[in-house]
């Protein structure tokens, strides 16, 4: 196991992937196992956030990404009528609209959010399609491809971490551990007059593995790095990967979550479109066996299965510190008994 690698991957849990000039969706030339290659390359740490370092070769084309993000921009603009009958405040709905907050736990603040949210289950498409809206037309068959195509994506990423943390197997991330229904988060904040009342999104660290994330051309995205908000600058056909809470519990803390938050801004409206990948939610998770060391490295959190850690982090509003609390283990018992709970797959 590469020391170097783990802390190249360990110190900064934000990426970009900027467009790729030499490949496209449909195009895999020349293989692609010299595009991974060259995302392999592309894992070296970012020296700050400010100065994002961006990774090429991503693969998904341009048309994919714009075709979906369009007709997502038309389902917004639809008219309210058309748009109500997928209100909903139920979790269980494969596929709603909501306004407001990340959670649905009031953390008792005072904070105002611009938000409409679309979310859905997006993959495995299959099994998912015929509940999507079949308005306005063509947006199943956009949201399709972008879901098919992000999920490899995911797919590969999955891959070079198992790799860059120096697993023998690659495909650690496979089954279970990645095979849930992939939610996504359609962001539509509207124009704000006053910024400084409202906010998009709330501070938060995503709840699952990885997050890919498409920001479009509005900026409004914001990182905390070293204590400080720093914006992340949208890059044309670029995504976004996070790293959700339950990567940092699966690494034992090495590949942290990144807490970030939207802000609102009074020129323009803004649309994300995130996709979250997720594991099953009866999959056990914990620190990975190959992550730790009984002296060096004890587990730094107890295993669970997905669906507690789903009321966890509705109960912690989405708060990374208060999330992970759930879980940590505080020293009090022998790591080597506690090693013997994890086992993944
Ligand atoms: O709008 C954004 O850029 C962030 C969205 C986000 O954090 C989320 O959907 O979890
Ligand atoms: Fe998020």
């Amino acid at each position: 196991m590469s020391c170097l690698r783990r802390n190249a991957l360990a110190t900064t849990s934000y990426w970009m992937i900027s467009r790729l000039p030499s490949l496209s969706s449909t195009s895999m030339e020349p293989s692609e196992k010299d595009a991974d290659k060259s995302l392999a390359r592309s894992w070296r740490p970012a020296r700050s956030l400010a100065s994002s370092r961006h990774v090429v070769n991503h693969g998904v084309g341009e048309d994919v990404i714009q075709g979906f993000r369009e007709a997502a921009t038309e389902f917004f603009r639809m008219p309210e009528e058309a748009k109500l009958k997928y209100y909903s405040i139920d979790h269980n709905k494969p596929f709603r609209i909501f306004s407001g907050s990340l959670t649905s736990h009031n953390d008792g603040n005072d904070i105002r959010y611009w938000r409409d949210c679309l979310k859905l289950r997006c993959y495995p498409v299959e099994r998912l399609m015929h509940q999507w809206p079949s308005q306005p037309e063509m947006f199943r068959e956009h949201l399709a491809k972008y879901a098919v195509a992000v999920q490899e994506l995911a797919r590969r990423f999955l891959r070079l971490i198992a790799e860059g943390l120096g697993f023998d197997n690659h495909d650690f991330f496979e089954g279970d551990l990645s095979g849930g229904e992939t939610l996504m988060n359609v962001n539509y904040y509207p124009r704000c007059p006053d910024p400084s009342l409202t906010m998009g999104i709330r501070p938060h660290s995503d709840r699952h593995l990885l997050t890919i994330l498409s920001q479009g051309e509005v900026s409004g995205l914001q990182a905390k790095y070293r204590g400080r908000w720093i914006r992340v600058q949208p890059i044309h056909n670029a995504f976004v990967i996070n790293f959700g809470l339950q990567m940092e519990i699966v690494t034992n803390g090495l590949l942290p979550s990144v807490e970030h938050r939207a802000v609102t801004n009074s020129a323009k409206a803004r649309m994300s479109v995130a996709s979250l990948i997720t594991p099953k939610m009866d999959c056990r998770v914990g620190p990975a066996p190959a992550m730790l060391d009984e002296k060096t490295n004890p587990p730094k959190f107890k295993d669970f299965v997905c669906s507690e850690f789903t009321e966890a982090y509705e109960a912690a509003a989405g708060n990374r510190e208060a999330v992970l609390d759930f879980f940590k283990i505080h020293h009090t018992q022998n790591p080597a008994c506690v090693n013997q709970q994890f086992n993944m797959h």
